[in-house]
């Protein structure tokens, strides 16, 4: 099958400029641009049950999500979307100029990524860059697995864990600067954007991009839907976006904006 090709118009990609990062800054920020962006249902849900995907956005939504990928150095998703995706996670925009560097968040290294994972074999066509997987400090990854991801120019790049067995969002955008990526594209799933939506972690996020799609999945999905420390009692407020702006793309909305 040949390889897809999308296109998204630049009167669109105007629409978005406000959000990304800056093509000609000259302001060294001390961290990467950080966009979070996913697409959701009606009752907020990423996908029907956890594990599998679900296409949410239409074509144009889809190409825009594609344009998003051009203007970021990397795009980062979590482990349970790796196994559940097997995602490409590179950038199909005709005439694309640069590709962005997949990252993904194992601390326990579960993802069995092999040869025939499809973000190894678009790296081995050219089609793409080959993924960094962070995994916890001390992780066992075998001589085999390595060798998969080093073969395309990919590699794992251990980092510190919390006590709850993630990676806090500094030590990850830590990650990032070293390895000379100024900004991201987090693109899910469920438990990343949760965590990244919550509490302070908030103010690591740069800008905010959500493809809403007309459709409501049930009860069973993975939902986005913060945990608020604090939230019972009304002493945390809910997060909140602004400078926000709806932009009807086919059948979807799009919605940009900063937290607040
Ligand atoms: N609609 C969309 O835009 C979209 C986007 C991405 C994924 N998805 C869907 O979401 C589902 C996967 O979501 P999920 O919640 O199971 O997995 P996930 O992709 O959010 O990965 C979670 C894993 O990331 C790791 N991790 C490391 N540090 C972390 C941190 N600080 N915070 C959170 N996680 C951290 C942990 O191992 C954790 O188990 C799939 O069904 C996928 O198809 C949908
Ligand atoms: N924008 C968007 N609309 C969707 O309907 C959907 N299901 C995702 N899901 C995002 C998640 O990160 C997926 O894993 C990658 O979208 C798959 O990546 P590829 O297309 O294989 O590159 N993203």
């Amino acid at each position: 099958m040949p390889p897809e090709t999308l296109h998204f118009p630049p009167s669109q990609a105007a629409l978005l400029a406000p959000y990304l990062p800056s093509t000609t800054s000259t302001t060294s920020s001390s961290r990467p641009h950080l966009t979070l962006t996913f697409a959701t249902s009606l009752d907020s849900a990423l996908s029907l049950r956890p594990g599998t995907q679900t296409a949410l956005s239409g074509p144009e939504s889809k190409a825009m999500t594609h344009y998003l990928r051009s203007r970021h150095s990397a795009i980062l998703i979590g482990a349970g979307t790796a196994v559940a995706d097997d995602p490409g996670l590179n950038c199909r925009i005709a005439g694309c100029a640069s590709q962005p560097r997949p990252v993904v968040l194992d601390p326990s290294a579960r993802w069995q990524v092999g040869d025939g994972s499809k973000v190894v074999r678009l790296a081995r066509e050219g089609a793409g860059l080959a993924p960094f997987v962070v995994v916890r400090a001390g992780v066992e990854v075998s001589r085999e697995r390595r060798a998969v991801l080093e073969r395309v120019g990919g590699r794992y790049i251990p980092a510190p864990c919390e006590e709850g067995g993630g990676f806090a969002w500094r030590d990850v955008l830590a990650v990032l600067e070293r390895e000379g990526l100024d900004s991201v594209m987090v693109e899910g799933g469920g438990a990343v954007i949760n965590s990244l939506l919550a509490g302070a972690n908030l103010r690591l996020v740069d800008s905010v991009i959500v493809t809403i799609a007309p459709t409501w999945l049930g009860k069973g999905g993975v939902v986005v839907s913060p945990h608020r420390p604090g939230g019972e009692d009304g002493t945390e407020p809910a997060a909140r976006l602004v400078g926000v702006k709806w932009c009807p793309l086919g059948e979807d909305v799009v919605l940009c904006g900063r937290p607040a």
